[in-house]
């Protein structure tokens, strides 16, 4: 059984406002209680004004990394690099932004390589902030040839390469993404999303929770702790 609690604001400023100040709280409980904080994050487009509010948190930045929850198989100066928006965002605080793409270009060998390098931080994550496509995907869990190796790779595996199948149309392009025991094994975990028709997916895909045919209800149907979902119109 999913526990979500649903958190609706007026706008995506409010929500931002909200969201920057519960994450804060997350990273500076992280701090107090083990010296650093280690958080993944979304890309996309909806957790921009997220990023910008939590960037003017007064926090030891230093004693915190940030890495995407996915990214897509671009070079960094592409503007669909997740990650590439990340550090503009949190780069001058001075937070550590890890990105898990590299070079490589075989989706795969690139699954494997974001695994390596993450293998050099200390799980689990304080917090995996999750966006939502409208397709149902999470992180860059998708439909396609490799869903069940995202959803049911076993505990330590971090990363994985997928190739969605349908290619999203406004980001056609192979991925890494944070695997679903990546996600879950994390002590924090929140969603953000906005409009009504996210709404609505997000709400199906709880009700049908394991038979679910979205990855988002996949995810969160194996989800032992509660998870908060904040919307905005
Ligand atoms: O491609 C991606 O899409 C999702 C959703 O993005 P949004 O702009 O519709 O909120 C995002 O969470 C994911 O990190 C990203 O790679």
């Amino acid at each position: 059984m999913i526990e979500a609690e649903w958190w609706d604001y007026d706008d995506a400023d409010e929500m931002a406002e909200a969201v920057a100040g519960d994450i804060g709280f997350i990273i500076e409980s992280a701090l107090d209680a083990r010296g650093e904080a280690l958080i993944a994050v979304p890309g996309g487009k909806t957790p921009l004004p997220i990023y910008e509010k939590l960037a003017q948190a007064r926090l030891n930045w230093k004693k915190v990394t940030i890495i995407p929850t996915d990214d897509r198989l671009v070079p960094l100066s592409d503007e669909k690099s997740n990650v590439r928006a990340i550090a503009q965002a949190f780069l001058p605080t001075g937070a550590r932004v890890f990105p898990i793409t590299s070079d490589i270009s075989d989706y795969k060998l690139a699954g494997n390589s974001a695994n390596a390098k993450l293998a050099d931080l200390k799980f689990p994550l304080d917090l995996a902030w999750l966006g939502v496509g409208s397709d149902g995907h999470t992180a860059s869990i998708f439909p396609g040839p490799d869903l069940d190796e995202a959803l049911n790779s076993p505990k330590g595996r971090h990363a994985v390469g997928v190739m969605p199948d349908p290619l999203p149309p406004e980001a056609p392009f192979a991925r890494v993404t944070l695997t679903r025991s990546a996600i879950l094994s994390a002590r924090t975990v929140l969603i953000t999303v906005t409009g009504e028709e996210k709404k609505a997916l997000l709400e199906q895909a709880i009700e049908d929770g394991q038979s679910s045919k979205l990855p988002i209800g996949r995810v969160l149907a194996e989800a032992e702790q509660p998870i908060d979902i904040h919307w905005a119109a």
